[in-house]
């Protein structure tokens, strides 16, 4: 299946969540570590978000630089890479950051169970692309937008769309930030979330480099295919 390089950002307490019980954003990562997830952004033809970051958080999802967008520009890129919400029932909101700010294409993802006056709503402020009957059939997704020539395809959470990707063998790589809070609470998010897995269904990954970074740690881990 020819689909992008896929790898997960993401940045976790040290107790293991990436929000609190309530889903309030946390700043987890210092700025070196945002910094680096800039140069990711900047580096990647697309960034994908799943709904329930873009209702908790309202990201922008741009690329804060100014050296690293005009360098995306010199090379004949937008300054922005596309954005991809997965919407299965196009609940974006109208007045998100991310038709706010930055430029370039944004892709909202869609099931065929969308009502059709939230699509068509949708449809004046982004691309549609309609994969699955109840929830966005992530497999067709990749596809289509390895078609669309998305080659390199950052994954910024939440937990339950990197469960999605993770669960279909979607994803080629993971960066973690650990940061030095606890932030607790047996609901609040951690970075893979979704049904789970059986205890004969783990996927592993490889760690490939672990480096400090502002009060915490980032490592990197790569898929190790069966
Ligand atoms: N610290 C960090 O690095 C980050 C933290 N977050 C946090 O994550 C939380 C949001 O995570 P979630 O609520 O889990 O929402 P999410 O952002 O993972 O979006 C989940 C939604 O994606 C949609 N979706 C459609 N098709 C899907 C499929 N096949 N598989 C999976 N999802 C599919 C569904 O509507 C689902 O409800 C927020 O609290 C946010 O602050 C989000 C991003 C980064
Ligand atoms: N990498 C990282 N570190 C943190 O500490 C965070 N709180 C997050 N959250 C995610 O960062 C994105 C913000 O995007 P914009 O600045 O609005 O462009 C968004 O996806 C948050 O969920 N990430």
């Amino acid at each position: 299946m020819q689909r992008p390089f896929t790898f997960i950002n993401c940045a976790m307490s040290l107790d293991g969540k990436i929000s609190t019980k309530q889903r309030h954003q946390v700043k987890i990562s210092g700025h070196d570590d945002f910094m680096r997830m800039d140069s990711l952004r900047s580096g990647s033809d697309a960034i994908m978000v799943g709904i329930g970051t873009v209702l908790a958080d309202d990201p922008s999802l741009t690329v804060k630089s100014k050296i690293l967008r005009d360098e995306r520009v010199e090379k004949g890129f937008e300054e922005t890479p596309v954005r991809i919400i997965v919407d299965s029932l196009a609940r974006t909101p109208l007045t998100s950051d991310i038709f706010k700010k930055g430029q370039g294409q944004i892709i909202i993802a869609t099931s065929r169970s969308a009502p059709s006056f939230r699509v068509q709503a949708l449809q004046e402020k982004a691309t549609i692309i309609t994969a699955g009957e109840k929830k966005v059939d992530l497999q067709k997704l990749a596809l289509k937008l390895h078609d669309m020539g998305i080659k390199r395809l950052m994954v910024e959470g939440g937990a339950t769309l990197n469960w999605g990707l993770i669960s279909k063998d979607l994803v080629d790589e993971i960066y973690t930030f650990i940061g030095n809070m606890v932030i607790g609470g047996t609901g609040a998010p951690t970075p893979v979330d979704g049904a789970g897995f059986n205890q004969d269904e783990l996927k592993s990954f490889r760690l490939e480099s672990a480096e400090i970074m502002d009060a915490g740690i980032v490592l990197r881990w790569s898929a190790e295919r069966k």
